[in-house]
């Protein structure tokens, strides 16, 4: 014990988390280190996790329920001491399957879930975190035959939920995964024609409408986590929406004649609306008064704490808030939501350098990453259990927040930050989106605590006040309000839709659909009528923003796909090639200096993945995953980038193989020409001129840029340059950025001229 106090003074926890309990939950009466904890952290009741809990936060009245399994606030915090009573509590066997689908809240409510859903078209079903609505709700449906001949879809916001759900459900049916229970997620897909309940990304069933938009072959469409409002959800439920019209004999609501119309049908589509935190009154309406169903109750509680005081240092309170967890609290793994990638990799760093500091008789850390921008095999690593003895620490952004069980996890801290898609818009009407690091709203919070307490009792410790909380908004502005909507129009074109027209539930801005038909319109993929030109089909096809997707089909003209895919491969992937900051610039410079090419950064790009893939095939003289990653960090380049822009280059070469086109034409050697005037058709918007006082004027905008430090071009003066982003600080930079030729800006002239005619 006297160790663990000397670890306490190391960590020195700040005062705003040492002041007094503002209010206890009463189960204060356990160990001495969870007294102590109390003190530091001021301790409230959860409202919005609480078993029984159903109004009173917001959201859903207990007038639609129609299941519960109301334990007592008494009970809850019964079972809760319990837990810290018996330490070993938190990683007992598990029932088996049967028992434990049986033992959810959401059993009780079956009959009238399946009946409910049997009578409408639309069911909006609302039921707290961890009632068993994603993993349930489709068996139930195919039990009592409501499917009929046809696939069960459930959508999903994030690839990592679908396909670990897929796994999960598959258990519980005792099939492998690709039978009966399959998965679609963005370039992996494990289905069969046996499949009949499909776990799926929001995206990719919105491509699945350009080759089939009535989306016949599913007979129930189950959007799930429609509170996240993503722009793909958004887009998906305005299709619905017409779907349910077309394919439901022209009734289209869950009202009114629908025994007549039933009659008639031949292959309806239902469609169910699930969330734990949904504005269930505006998707209701929405659908013609669909059916709202509650689902009241959680299988286990989830105690919540806020701090006292606001964190100014989330990254340090999420550190300190960990270390007293692990040497004061019982068994249990640890799940620290971050917003971005950058504070996940700091964090790591402290919490490993830390953990080789504790004592021997303090269990070690295992701690793993978790964001969209690592490998697949990666993410799947945090559903692994712990090396025996060990406490799993999860730093992952909000890839983890909504959907999924990791087993083991007991404890969540939330810092209550995010990074948010937003969009800047430029005056010459096109624009661009940005990530920004900002609060969360009340709904995540509630998801974020929802992961904790899905095996039994579990904890939430809020890095920011309660206050806090209730001032947070409810939900998020949805994407479609916030993002450039390109990519969208692009696909709505190819299925013969009107952005303007369709009936959203919450309509774009008309700024961003201008700037948008505008960008379009310059990379050619629509013509002077807004018309959807044979190009435009083209680029629809690949998995690639607009721009990208034009600099690719370019490519073929040129002569230079199997470069242009390399490049594009690295510009796609989720982290940065380049590790740079100011102290290292010139070392990282220097040791680069070898693939550095004349025309500037895409060409040395090139020559980095060239050489890359020479350490892969053990050309060089680093072996193995160690010697890779050694070689990457003598050259200040990223691996984990480099690894997943092969995985996007197998990926993309596949789909062009499916489009008959053949990627592997190559330019040659040394030839830059025809790769950097592919790349100037997709980002025909992204070049400058050279000025007389050494800035660049963006020849499609207003702005006087410069040349960031990073570039290879840097301190170089060439007449035009095209980059990839504007980054922006004291002043405008150009990242990612090469020289063009004369007759390149030429040519570019004469495309502006036509224009702007
Ligand atoms: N992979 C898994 N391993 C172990 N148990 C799981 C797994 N997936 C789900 N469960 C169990 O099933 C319960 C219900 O999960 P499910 O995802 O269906 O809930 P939900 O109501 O959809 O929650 P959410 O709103 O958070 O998505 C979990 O609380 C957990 O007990």
């Amino acid at each position: 014990m006297a160790k663990v106090a000397a670890l306490k003074g190391i960590f020195n926890f700040r005062s705003s988390l040492s002041s007094t309990p503002k209010k206890s939950n009463g189960h204060g009466g356990g160990s001495g280190s969870h007294t102590k904890l109390k003190r530091r952290l001021s301790l409230i009741d959860s409202d919005e996790c609480a078993a029984s809990k159903g109004h009173g936060n917001g959201f859903p009245s207990p007038n639609g329920t129609i299941n519960g399994r109301p334990g007592s606030k008494k009970m809850r915090l019964q079972s809760a001491r319990d837990a810290e009573r018996s330490p070993a509590k938190g990683h007992k066997r598990q029932a088996p399957v049967k028992e434990q689908r049986e033992k959810l809240p959401i059993a009780l409510g079956r009959d009238a879930i399946v009946e409910e859903i049997r009578r409408n078209d639309v069911t909006i079903l609302v039921g707290e975190t961890g009632s068993g609505k994603t993993t349930q709700v489709p068996q139930y449906l195919l039990e009592a035959g409501i499917a009929g001949d046809g696939v069960i879809a459930i959508t999903q916001p994030r690839k990592v939920a679908a396909t670990s759900l897929a796994a999960r459900v598959a258990v519980e049916q005792g099939v492998p995964v690709g039978g009966l229970v399959g998965y679609s997620v963005r370039f992996d897909e494990s289905t069969s024609n046996s499949t009949r309940i499909k776990y799926v990304t929001d995206g990719m069933i919105i491509r699945e409408l350009l080759s089939d938009e009535l989306l016949s072959k599913y007979s129930i469409v189950i959007v799930d986590e429609a509170h996240e409002r993503t722009l793909r959800t958004d887009l998906l439920l305005a299709n619905l929406k017409s779907i349910i019209k077309r394919r439901n004999a022209g009734e289209g609501t869950s009202k009114g004649g629908k025994e007549k119309g039933r009659a008639q049908r031949t292959n309806p589509l239902k469609v169910v609306i699930m969330s734990a935190t949904l504005d269930a009154e505006k998707f209701s309406k929405y659908y013609g008064n669909a059916k709202v169903l509650y689902v009241q109750g959680r299988q286990h509680p989830v105690t919540i704490y806020h701090t006292a005081a606001s964190q100014q240092d989330y990254v340090d309170s999420a550190m300190r808030t960990f270390y007293q967890i692990h040497t004061d609290w019982p068994p249990g793994d640890v799940l620290i939501f971050l917003p971005g990638q950058e504070d996940i990799e700091n964090l790591e760093k402290s919490v490993e350098l830390y953990s080789k500091r504790l004592p021997v008789d303090i269990p070690g850390v295992a701690v793993l990453p978790m964001y969209a921008a690592l490998p697949p095999n990666q993410q799947s690593a945090i559903f692994a259990p712990a090396p025996h003895g060990m406490r799993k620490c999860i730093l992952a952004t909000n890839i983890a927040e909504t959907s999924i069980t990791i087993p083991g996890i007991k404890y969540v801290i939330d810092t209550g930050k995010c990074k948010e898609k937003r969009y800047i818009s430029r005056d010459t009407g096109t624009g661009f989106d940005t990530l920004l690091t900002k609060d969360i709203t009340q709904s995540s919070a509630m998801q974020r605590a929802g992961r904790a307490g899905r095996e039994g009792p579990g904890y939430c410790f809020r890095l920011y006040t309660e206050d806090a909380f209730k001032s947070m908004p409810l939900s998020a502005e949805p994407e479609i309000r916030r993002v450039t909507l390109t990519s969208s129009l692009l696909q709505l074109k190819c299925l013969g839709q009107d952005l303007e027209k369709l009936d959203f539930i919450d309509k774009p801005e008309q700024d961003s659909i201008a700037s948008a038909l505008a960008t379009l319109y310059l990379l050619g993929a629509l013509d002077d009528s807004k018309s959807l030109t044979p190009l435009g089909r083209t680029m629809a096809h690949f998995p690639l923003e607009p721009t990208y997707a034009r600099t690719l089909a370019a490519s073929f003209e040129h002569g230079c796909p199997s470069e242009i895919l390399s490049i594009l491969s690295v510009l796609s992937a989720s982290s940065k090639l380049f590790i740079d900051n100011t102290d290292t610039r010139e070392a990282a410079s220097e040791s680069r200096s070898k693939f550095r090419a004349v025309s500037g950064d895409h060409m040395t790009i090139l020559n980095i993945v060239k050489a890359y893939e020479e350490i892969r095939e053990g050309k060089g003289h680093e072996k193995g995953k160690a010697g890779r990653r050694e070689w990457c960090k003598r050259q200040f380049l990223n691996e984990r980038c480099l690894s997943e822009a092969l995985e996007i280059r197998a990926q993309l070469r596949g789909v062009c193989e499916r489009m008959k086109m053949d990627w592997t034409v190559s330019a040659g050697e040394g030839n830059d020409q025809p790769v950097l005037k592919s790349l100037l058709s997709g980002l025909v918007n992204q070049a400058a001129f050279l000025q007389a006082d050494g800035s660049y004027k963006q020849i499609m905008g207003p702005s006087i840029v410069k040349i960031h430090p990073s570039s290879s071009l840097c301190d170089k003066k060439v007449p035009v340059i095209l980059y990839d982003e504007l980054v922006y600080t004291s002043q405008i930079y150009a990242r990612g950025v090469s020289a063009i030729s004369r007759s390149a800006v030429q040519e570019l002239a004469v495309f502006k001229r036509r224009h702007s005619d």
